[in-house]
């Protein structure tokens, strides 16, 4: 039935020739299910989008069904891992020949975690965006994973401008005499005790990391951990009074501008000596209608920018 069919991808002339960096798909619907370490695999419903590049001049298009059947094949009989990624950007090159030497596989989806509470022992799901870039250039693989972790951030200003107005409180009340010990601890436990709270906001950390073209699984567990355990505040799941209490202490206990998550980032992408890194941090700020940013790179030759 195809062969009667006119198949101008292959037969008809460009209108104009030259060469094309990536031609493919975007947003296509793609559930599948994805594999890192230490997790179950686990269901996902992303949003693919597919490319080679065109370096063949006078050829009129690439064939879209062959990266969407691929990505097909990625979806319903495999689990989605480098190994099975590096075989589908195969699978795009080797049904281009003649035409392409790269493609490109980009994955965007939420991936649901179990997160335990701080404190009660609790459980909840929490999602966290993540987006993973694979690329294939005339044989050598690359990965690149792009995550958001969502945390608190305590203003330090506002906080010592807090404590200012709580101490110049405690003048006014008690200037006139001395204290019992039963009288301070009663006056701390008051709305008066505490005349002003520090703002504090909904803070997201983006992160971009280049992997090693070798690696055998994705460890997205570990990084969400290491970069949550840095910041010490990230958004809970499940909360019970007690585990409201040790937030608000983790609050007071990291207190941070922008630069301050930002330096904190930087040095554990640092430590886990990833090929490159790149990170924005934004406060989005409660005292403000405009948000705090700090962005930082590895600054390696070629690298990301910032
Ligand atoms: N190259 C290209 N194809 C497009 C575009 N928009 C839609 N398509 C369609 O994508 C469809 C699939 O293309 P091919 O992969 O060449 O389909 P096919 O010829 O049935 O598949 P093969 O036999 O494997 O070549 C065609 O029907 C195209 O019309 C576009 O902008 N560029």
């Amino acid at each position: 039935m195809q062969s009667n069919m006119p198949d101008i991808a292959d037969t008809a002339p460009a209108l104009q020739t030259g060469k094309l960096d990536w031609v493919g798909m975007a947003d296509i619907e793609l559930p599948f299910l994805f594999e890192s370490r230490d997790l179950a695999p686990i269901n996902v419903n992303a949003k693919a989008r597919a490319f080679v590049n065109l370096h063949k001049e006078d050829a009129k298009g690439i064939h879209m069904s062959r990266l969407f059947l691929a990505l097909d094949t990625l979806s319903t009989e495999q689990h989605v891992n480098p190994q099975t990624i590096a075989q589908a950007l195969d699978s795009f090159i080797s049904s281009h020949t003649g035409l392409s030497d790269q493609a490109k596989i980009e994955f965007k989806f939420e991936l649901p975690l179990r997160r335990k509470s701080l404190l009660s022992g609790k459980a909840g799901w929490k999602s966290y965006p993540l987006t993973i870039v694979a690329k294939i250039d005339r044989g050598v693989l690359s990965f690149e994973l792009n995550l958001d972790v969502t945390y608190s951030s305590t203003c330090p200003c506002s906080a010592a401008l807090a404590r200012q107005l709580i101490q110049q409180a405690f003048v006014e009340k008690f200037q006139q005499h001395t204290l019992s010990h039963e009288e301070v601890v009663n006056w701390l436990g008051s709305t008066d005790g505490i005349i002003a709270t520090p703002h504090s906001q909904r803070s997201i950390a983006n992160v971009k990391v280049k992997l090693d073209s070798s690696i055998r699984e994705f460890d997205i567990l570990s990084l969400i951990n290491t970069l949550e355990d840095e910041l010490k505040t990230p958004v809970q799941a499940a909360v019970k009074r007690e585990d409201e209490q040790e937030f608000a202490r983790l609050n007071g206990q990291n207190l941070m501008f922008c630069e301050d998550a930002a330096r904190k980032i930087k040095a554990v992408l640092e430590d886990a000596q990833y090929a490159d890194y790149w990170l924005q941090i934004n406060h989005y700020e409660s005292l403000h209608a405009h948000d705090a940013v700090a962005i930082a790179v590895k600054g390696i030759a070629g690298g990301y920018q910032p």
